[in-house]
């Protein structure tokens, strides 16, 4: 059986000590170069197999194989060390409230990821990754992936609040809708629906909707989901979407190397999907690809990088992991925040 991960180092050869690079021991962060990082590999024991790369090829996404095994084999076992922690945790919590704790207090809560991050720095090909290297772990095969976009308001909404050139700033989303959707996956529920929105169409698709099952594990990605709660009335609490995060990555990126990716995915889209006779950015097949981008340099300038700036670069700070990309997308640094 052909694997992807390397044999586990000999003894004589431990995995170098983690450095702390110009931050203080009282820094919530531990901060590892990619080599340290990789080298945890050596203890991560699920490798994967011809199979399942191909597999990984076939989510349609452009993955480095040797970024797979050196970031995410890793973080995959990072994240079944802490899915098995929880679950002992809760078990004590249960040991604890007895009767008090109501009905089978948290048995099978499922353990719930977010992934924050600006547009097109790859949140959703991190995402997709990690489903697939969460679910073949025996201990949690049933791994499920929600996007906040479902939770945008519809266009018609967006244009009565006069937010259509606001998409994706926090105020453009059903913030309580999402909060509520992940509280009842949290809370156990058999059958929890989310909206979908449709990037061909731009707008959430009417009458339809994912349907999320009991999973082991629930991934949200998307760019707001670091989000602090809105200040409550009345003194009243309020939860955000994070309250309920076992675990979250940020995925960061210089801000020129993002606009690079961004215009490089728009490019890529004129060719692809906005070919299509339904696609709302179809007009941008008609004219020439300098005009076209032009728009993209258009719609970064004016909405997604100010959104990056104000809004989703302050967060990262809450995140229980950063990966710092380089130019190539490839992690070159890692902050993983101590317990
Ligand atoms: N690890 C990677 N290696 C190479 N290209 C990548 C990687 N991750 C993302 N990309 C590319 O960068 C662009 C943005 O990625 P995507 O996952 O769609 O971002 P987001 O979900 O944050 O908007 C896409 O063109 C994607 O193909
Ligand atoms: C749909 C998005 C808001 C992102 O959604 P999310 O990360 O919440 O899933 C974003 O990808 C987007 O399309 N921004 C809109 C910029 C524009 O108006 O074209």
């Amino acid at each position: 059986m052909s694997t992807l991960a390397t044999p586990p180092a000999p003894p004589t050869s431990p995995a170098p000590a983690p450095q702390r690079r110009g931050r203080s021991d009282a820094s919530p962060f531990v901060d590892l170069s990619r080599a340290e990082w990789s080298a945890l590999r050596d203890k991560t024991p699920l490798p994967l197999t011809a199979a399942e790369v191909e597999e990984l090829r076939g989510l349609g996404d452009v993955i480095d194989l040797d970024e797979v095994r050196d970031v995410y084999l890793p973080l995959s076992r990072l994240l079944n060390l802490y899915v098995g922690a929880t679950h002992g945790l809760r078990g004590a919590l249960n040991t604890f409230l007895g009767d008090a704790g109501g009905h089978g207090a948290q048995s099978g809560t499922p353990f719930v990821i977010g992934v924050a991050g600006s547009v097109a720095v790859g949140k959703s090909t991190v995402a997709r990754l990690l489903r697939a290297l969460l679910a073949r772990w025996p201990e949690h095969p049933r791994v499920e992936l929600v996007t906040t976009d479902g939770f945008l308001f519809p266009n018609a909404e967006l244009r009565r609040r006069g937010l259509m050139a606001r998409k994706g700033f926090p105020e453009s989303y059903d913030r309580r809708a999402l909060t509520r959707f992940v509280a009842d996956v949290k809370a156990g529920r058999e059958e929890v629906t989310a909206p979908v929105y449709s990037h061909l169409i731009y707008d959430i698709v009417p009458d339809r909707t994912l349907t999320v099952r009991r999973p082991d594990i629930l991934i949200v990605e998307g760019l707001n989901v670091l989000q602090p709660a809105l200040p409550g009335k009345d003194g009243r609490t309020r939860l955000a979407v994070a309250d309920y995060f076992d675990f979250s990555v940020y995925v960061d990126a210089r801000t020129e190397d993002i606009e690079r990716w961004y215009l490089g995915r728009f490019r890529k889209l004129r060719e692809t999907a906005f070919q299509d006779p339904s696609s709302y950015f179809r007009r941008y097949t008609q004219v020439s690809e300098e005009e076209a981008l032009d728009y993209a340099r258009g719609i970064w300038r004016t909405i997604n990088r100010p959104n990056l700036e104000q809004n989703i670069a302050p967060t990262r700070g809450r995140a229980s992991l950063v990966l710092r990309k380089g130019p190539d997308h490839k992690v070159q640094r890692l902050s993983l925040r101590k317990l």
